[in-house]
């Protein structure tokens, strides 16, 4: 049985905890019964030992598995990671909804992508990785009495996304710690308007008008001044072609959105300027989760 599921790029800009979009690279997981339990790790993570001896995968995959089973089975786990840890690419999202998908369909039982979703709230509480990660596209989502409330959109074609990723760690639960505890009036408007504006352009295509529509005061500034380099490479994207280009989840990935036709350029320009960042260019995803039996 195989799972995977896409990367992801949260907050887009002004939508802090609520807007976020699926790309296509992917954490892979092929799970076969086995006599012992063993695991191996290869891409992303493989050289991370807490990944194999304590790993967020295994024990959220035990959890479901053993309520859902009454078997004691033992399984060899093969993952093969494309998302880097704790750059914003929501690794961790990834491996919530890839355990609980796995557990459920080792044993047969048919889980709807809506109650993934909300099985999956209980491991990340904010649903903007969540939500793309178990259905691809983009997705505006906030979560009400426990459920995860959103509606999602295809992304056309015709948009690539430029994707610099440093090699510096963020944790995403220490980013959340350097944010101000209070916001102002003005900064709330500002958000609130921009986040409207730019869900209105994804709905209704109007890419031109991302570049306004994405600009945020309330958490990329705190974050970015960990790494002040990042100010640079947004200022750089914007200018040579990027529709929009905002800090990526809780970074250090920042996340540019380009025409397919202008993407080459963006992608050669950033290379050049950042040669010590990784620099690439990839499509986004429209299906989020899949599941080979
Ligand atoms: N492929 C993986 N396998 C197991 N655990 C992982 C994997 N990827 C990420 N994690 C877990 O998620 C943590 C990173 O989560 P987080 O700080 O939220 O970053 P991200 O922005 O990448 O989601 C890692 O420290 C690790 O505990
Ligand atoms: N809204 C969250 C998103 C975190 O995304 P991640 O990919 O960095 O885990 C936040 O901004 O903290």
């Amino acid at each position: 049985m195989k799972v995977s599921v896409p990367a992801t790029s949260a907050n887009l800009g002004p939508g802090f905890d609520c807007l976020g979009l699926a790309i296509s690279m992917k954490n892979q997981v092929i799970i076969r019964p086995s006599k012992f339990h063993s695991v191996s790790l290869k891409g992303e993570g493989a050289n991370n030992p807490a990944l194999k001896d304590n790993n967020m995968f295994i024990s959220i995959f035990n959890d479901f598995y053993h309520n859902l089973s009454n078997k004691k089975r033992h399984f060899r786990f093969e993952f093969q990671n494309e998302i880097p840890l704790s750059r914003g690419l929501g690794s961790s999202s990834a491996v919530i909804v890839s355990a609980i998908a796995s557990a459920y369909a080792i044993e047969g039982i048919k889980l709807e992508k809506d109650k993934l979703l909300n099985l999956a709230l209980a491991y990340e509480s904010h649903p903007d990785n969540i939500t793309p990660a178990v259905m691809g596209g983009f997705n505006v989502a906030c979560v009400q009495e426990n459920e995860v409330k959103y509606i999602n959109k295809s992304i056309p074609k015709s948009l690539k996304a430029v994707i610099v990723v440093p090699n510096r760690a963020i944790s995403t639960q220490l980013s959340r710690k350097t944010l101000p505890f209070k916001y102002s009036k003005e900064d709330t408007v500002f958000n609130i308007s921009h986040s409207s504006l730019l869900t209105a352009a994804f709905m209704a295509e109007n890419w031109e008008m991302l570049k306004y529509a994405s600009n945020d005061q309330i958490h990329q500034k705190y974050r970015m001044k960990q790494m002040p380099e990042l100010f640079d490479v947004q200022k750089t994207a914007l200018k040579e072609g990027a529709l929009m280009s905002t800090l990526s989840g809780s970074g250090s990935t920042l996340f540019s959105i380009a025409y397919t036709d202008d993407s080459k350029n963006l992608e050669k320009v950033l290379k050049l300027k950042f040669p010590h960042f990784r620099v690439f260019i990839t499509d986004f995803d429209n299906t989020g989760v899949r599941i080979e039996i």
